[in-house]
């Protein structure tokens, strides 16, 4: 059987050279013919740790190729994943449109069986949706499935969790359908769980919602540890071992972001109030991650009197660590907030860039560290990249104008810093 996997994001470009990897023969097909041309020469237009090796390999055993001829391509394959974007609508629901295009282009296109895998993550009911939006549309009278496969990777992490997967999620009603995925996912060795289309799309929403709501308690829990003088970092190692909470998610910090939790959590929230349900944990979910960076932010203010024109250096832009993806990180609501103060922003980021947006203007990206900490009265610790555990701080205090360190993410050790004389804040941390 042959692939096509439609949208070359990080989610499709991930999805084809897990399934190369596999054995099987993958095409990627994406409407940007200049992502598509970087690709056919292995270059990686994002980054994600192991992916453009992965990337080689595929073009040279010639298992993965890559076009924008989408005629071609729908009707070469037999199943097709669908990859593309559904990001936020400014009403919080989801942008349907992308999956839409696919789903008419399938429809216009098919020339025979085909096998139609939504993996981007889509509300409840579009598998039923992309069934009616393939028939509107469709010439002949061709068979075929549409499944709801969801995709639990995660940025920076890509290619460990797509290759060993906790479990793989098969939406269908459909045999034939299931069958086809069973033999598509045959050498990944984990639970697969075959359940309706709706349930499935659930699933994912689920999932991420409930992710969101750790985070969200613990940066709600690490307020209260700042006022009792209680460390949260230990408060999670201690509820972490309890196998009913476990120990993953319990990070406190300037709270969640990226291309998924924000975007997530509005979507489901949405289509529950248009059932006439008020998810409202969620909403305090929200709340409470809005607020995060500013929480630390007021902390700074309280040490700083005043940000205007202190020089600032945020360090760690990218909404984690391993990742490029600027998309609602926490570290844009710091920046934003201290250029409305009138502090003079520094900015570094081992792999990420600010967004060319002209409200970046007067921010100054560092290409190294030590260019963004020269001088500075305040360090913000956005990102937890780990090299930032390995900085000479000692060295960076010598050259900051005064010696504060706002860490975002409680990375550093606060002991530590403070031996050495830095004042210390982190969340729920001192
Ligand atoms: N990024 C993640 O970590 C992650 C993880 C799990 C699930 N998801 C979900 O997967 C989906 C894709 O996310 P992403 O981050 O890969 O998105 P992305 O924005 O990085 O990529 C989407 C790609 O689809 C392409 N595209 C749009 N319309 C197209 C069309 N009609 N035909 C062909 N290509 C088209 C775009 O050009 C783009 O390259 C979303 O629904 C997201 O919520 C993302
Ligand atoms: O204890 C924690 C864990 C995470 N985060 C933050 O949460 C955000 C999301 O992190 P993570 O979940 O690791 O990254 P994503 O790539 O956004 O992955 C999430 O979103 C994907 C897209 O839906 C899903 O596929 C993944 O399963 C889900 O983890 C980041 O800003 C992290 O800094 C915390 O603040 N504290």
């Amino acid at each position: 059987m042959n692939i096509l996997v439609i949208g070359t994001g990080y989610v499709g470009t991930t999805t084809a050279l897990v399934f190369a990897e596999m054995g099987w023969n993958v095409t990627g097909l994406d409407t940007d013919a200049q992502k598509i041309q970087q690709l056919e020469k292995g270059v990686l237009y994002f980054y994600e740790p192991g992916l453009e090796e992965l990337l080689r390999k595929h073009l040279g055993t010639g298992q993965i190729r890559f076009t924008t001829n989408k005629d071609k391509a729908i009707q070469e394959h037999e199943a097709i994943f669908i990859c593309v974007g559904t990001p936020s609508r400014p009403d919080g629901g989801a942008d349907m449109r992308y999956v839409k295009q696919v789903a008419e282009d399938i429809g216009q296109t098919m020339n025979g069986y085909k096998l139609v895998i939504t993996k981007s993550t889509v509300p409840v009911g579009t598998q039923e949706q992309v069934t009616g939006w393939i028939q509107a549309v469709q010439k002949g009278s061709f068979p075929f499935d549409v499944a709801s496969n969801p995709e639990f990777l995660r940025e920076g992490k890509a290619l460990e969790d797509a290759l060993n997967p906790d479990r793989v999620i098969i939406g269908t009603n459909s045999k034939r359908a299931e069958n086809l995925l069973r033999t598509l996912y045959r050498s990944i060795k984990c639970p697969i769980v075959v359940t309706a289309p709706r349930t499935a799309e659930l699933i994912k929403y689920a999932s991420n919602a409930f992710l969101a709501t750790k985070i969200s308690y613990m940066n709600e829990l690490a307020r209260l540890c700042d006022q009792l003088g209680v460390n949260i970092i230990e408060v999670a190692n201690g509820i972490g071992l309890d196998p009913r909470i476990g120990t993953s998610f319990l990070q406190a910090g300037i709270g969640y972001g990226g291309s998924c939790f924000p975007k997530d959590v509005s979507a489901l929230i949405f289509a529950a109030k248009q059932n006439h349900i008020e998810l409202s944990i969620l909403g305090k979910v929200v709340n409470v991650n809005q607020t995060q960076p500013l929480y630390l932010l007021d902390k700074a203010r309280e040490r700083l009197k005043s940000f205007a024109n202190k020089k600032v250096a945020v360090l760690g832009l990218a909404f984690k660590p391993d990742t490029d993806d600027m998309r609602e990180a926490p570290a844009l609501r710091i920046i934003d907030r201290l250029l409305s103060e009138q502090a003079k922003v520094y900015a570094y980021d081992p792999v990420a860039k600010l967004p060319a947006d002209v409200q970046y203007e007067s921010v100054a990206s560092c290409m190294a560290l030590e260019d963004a900490v020269q001088g500075a009265d305040a360090v913000f610790l956005c990102t937890e990249w780990p090299v930032f555990q390995k900085v000479d701080w000692t060295k960076m205090k010598g050259i900051m104008n005064r010696p504060n360190l706002f860490d975002g993410r409680n990375l550093l050790d606060s002991d530590e810093m403070n031996a050495i004389g830095f004042f210390y804040q982190g969340i729920g941390y001192e």
